[in-house]
C-alpha cells in the first residue's frame, strides 16, 4: 500500500521520507543505504535513519564546531507533501482542501473527478480519503510528472487513482480505450463501448475556465445519487461566469465561500503591571534630566572660554530588565517572572487564496421504491441489535 494511506513505524531502505529541516523547509527524500542527505547544518547519512522510527530526530556535529545540526525524519502524509512538493503550478493548501473535502462529504464511498491535476497537491489528499479519484491534466509535461509521482508514491498501485491526459474543456471527461490514461494500468472494467465507468459524485475543478468544463459533466456524473461540485477560482469574474454555467446546466444549492486561514501559536507572555511602567518612565525621565544638565554645564564652560569644556558622560547603572523593550533579555518562561498563556496570530497571515463555489445536482429525481424499502428494512434490522437510547439519547 502507499505510504500516504498506510501508517508505517520504522524507516526502511527505499522509503519516501519527508525531512523537516525547519518550519518552512521540508524536503522529500528517497531513503537509500549508503547515501547522504546534505544540508547547511551538516551531512546526515541515510544509514543513521534506516531502522529508526518515523518522527526520529537525527543529530550530527557541525563540521569545525562543537554545535549540532538536527533534522526530523517524518512519515509522508498529504498535508506534509503539500508543504514539501516540487511546485509546477499554484497549488491548493490544506486549509482549503480540508474544508472542501468535508463540504463535499468526501469518503470511501466517493468517486471524485479532479481537473486539473497541476502539482498533485490536492490529488494526494483525495487519494487517501476517496473511494476513487479520476484526475485530468492537459499539460503533457505536467501529466507525465504527476503520473510518475503517483506511481512512485504507490497511489496507482493502490488501485483507486487514475490520471488522464486531457483538455477537459474541449474533450470532456469520458475515458475510452486508446486514450492517454493510467486507467487501463489498473485493469479497470470497460462497458461494451469500451468506455470506463466514471460515475462521479464529487467534482473538483481548479481550472482557469471551469464554465467550459461544466457542460461536459452530465456524461460522467452519478445518475442515482447526489453529486457535489466545487470550483476553485481566484477571481470574482471567474465566479460570475461559473454561476451562469451552473444555472444553465441544472446545478442547485449554489454557495460561494472564501477561506481565510490563520495560524495561532500558543505562547507565554510576561505579566507586566503598572508599577513596572511607572518605574520605567521615572528611569527614562531621570536619565534625560542628567543629560540636559550635563550639556548645560558644557555650554556654559564653552562660552566662558574654559580650556576643557568636555565632560565625561557619567557612569549610569546598566539598564536593568525592561519589560517594555530594550534591556537584558529574559528567556520565555523564566521562573523569576510571572507569565500567562496567550494565543498569538502568526506574523505571516495567508489571505485570499481562491473563491470556492459549491453546487449540487441530482440527475434522477424519481424515487426507487425497491431501494427505499430495502434501506428501511436494513435500518430496522440494524436497530434491533443496537441498545435502546435513554431519554437523553444515550445508548443504555
Ligand atoms: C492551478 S493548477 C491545479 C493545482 C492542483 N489543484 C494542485 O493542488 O496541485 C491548474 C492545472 O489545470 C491544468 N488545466 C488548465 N486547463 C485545463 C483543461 N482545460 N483541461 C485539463 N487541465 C487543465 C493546468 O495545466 C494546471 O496544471
Amino acid at each position: 500500500m502507499s505510504q500516504f494511506s498506510e501508517y508505517k513505524d520504522v524507516i526502511q531502505d527505499g522509503d519516501l521520507a519527508l525531512i523537516w529541516i525547519s518550519r518552512d523547509n521540508i524536503k522529500p527524500v528517497k531513503i537509500a543505504a549508503g547515501e547522504t542527505f546534505n544540508t547547511r547544518y551538516g551531512s546526515f547519512p541515510h544509514n543513521d535513519m534506516i531502522g529508526k522510527p518515523f518522527g526520529s530526530q537525527i543529530a550530527v556535529r557541525t563540521r569545525g564546531s562543537n554545535k549540532f545540526g538536527f533534522i526530523h525524519v517524518l512519515q509522508p502524509t498529504p498535508e506534509l507533501w503539500t508543504l514539501s512538493l516540487p511546485h509546477r503550478t499554484q497549488i491548493v493548501y490544506t486549509p482549503d482542501s480540508s474544508y472542501i473535502m468535508q463540504r463535499l462529504q468526501c469518503s470511501p464511498h466517493t468517486r471524485v473527478i479532479e481537473a486539473g491535476t497541476g502539482s498533485g497537491s490536492f490529488s494526494h489528499a483525495f487519494a487517501r480519503t476517496a473511494g476513487y479519484l479520476f484526475s485530468y491534466e492537459f499539460h503533457e509535461v505536467r501529466y507525465e510528472q504527476a503520473r510518475k509521482e503517483f506511481e512512485d508514491h504507490g497511489l496507482l498501485r493502490d488501485g483507486n487513482v487514475t490520471i488522464t491526459h486531457r483538455d477537459v474543456c474541449q474533450d470532456g471527461f469520458t475515458i475510452k480505450k486508446g486514450n492517454k490514461t493510467t486507467f487501463f494500468d489498473a485493469e479497470q472494467p470497460l462497458d461494451q463501448q469500451d468506455v470506463a465507468r466514471v460515475d462521479a459524485n464529487v467534482i473538483f475543478l481548479d481550472l482557469p475556465a471551469p464554465w467550459d468544463a461544466i457542460p461536459h459533466l452530465n456524461h460522467v456524473i452519478s445518475q442515482d445519487s447526489k453529486v457535489s461540485l466545487c470550483c476553485f477560482s481566484p477571481c470574482i469574474e471567474q465566479v460570475d461566469k461559473t454561476l451562469e454555467a451552473l444555472d444553465k446546466h441544472g446545478w442547485t444549492e449554489v454557495e460561494m465561500v472564501e477561506i481565510q486561514g490563520k495560524q495561532y501559536e500558543s505562547r507565554r507572555q510576561m505579566v507586566r503591571n503598572l508599577d513596572d511602567a511607572l518605574k520605567r518612565l521615572r528611569d527614562v525621565k531621570e536619565r534625560k534630566q542628567v543629560g540636559v544638565e550635563r550639556r548645560k554645564r558644557m555650554f556654559n564652560k564653552l562660552i566662558s572660554d574654559q580650556e576643557e569644556p568636555y565632560e565625561e558622560r557619567p557612569e549610569t547603572p546598566k539598564t536593568q530588565y525592561n519589560p517594555f523593550g530594550k534591556g537584558s533579555r529574559v528567556k520565555e518562561g523564566d521562573a523569576n517572572f510571572h507569565w500567562k498563556e496567550v494565543a498569538k496570530v502568526e506574523s505571516e497571515i495567508k489571505s485570499h487564496t481562491s473563491y470556492l463555489t459549491f453546487a449540487s445536482k441530482i440527475v434522477n429525481k424519481i424515487r426507487d421504491e425497491d431501494r427505499a424499502a430495502k434501506a428501511l428494512v436494513d435500518a430496522v434490522e440494524n436497530a434491533k441489535g443496537s441498545p435502546l437510547p435513554n431519554k437523553k439519547g444515550v445508548p443504555t
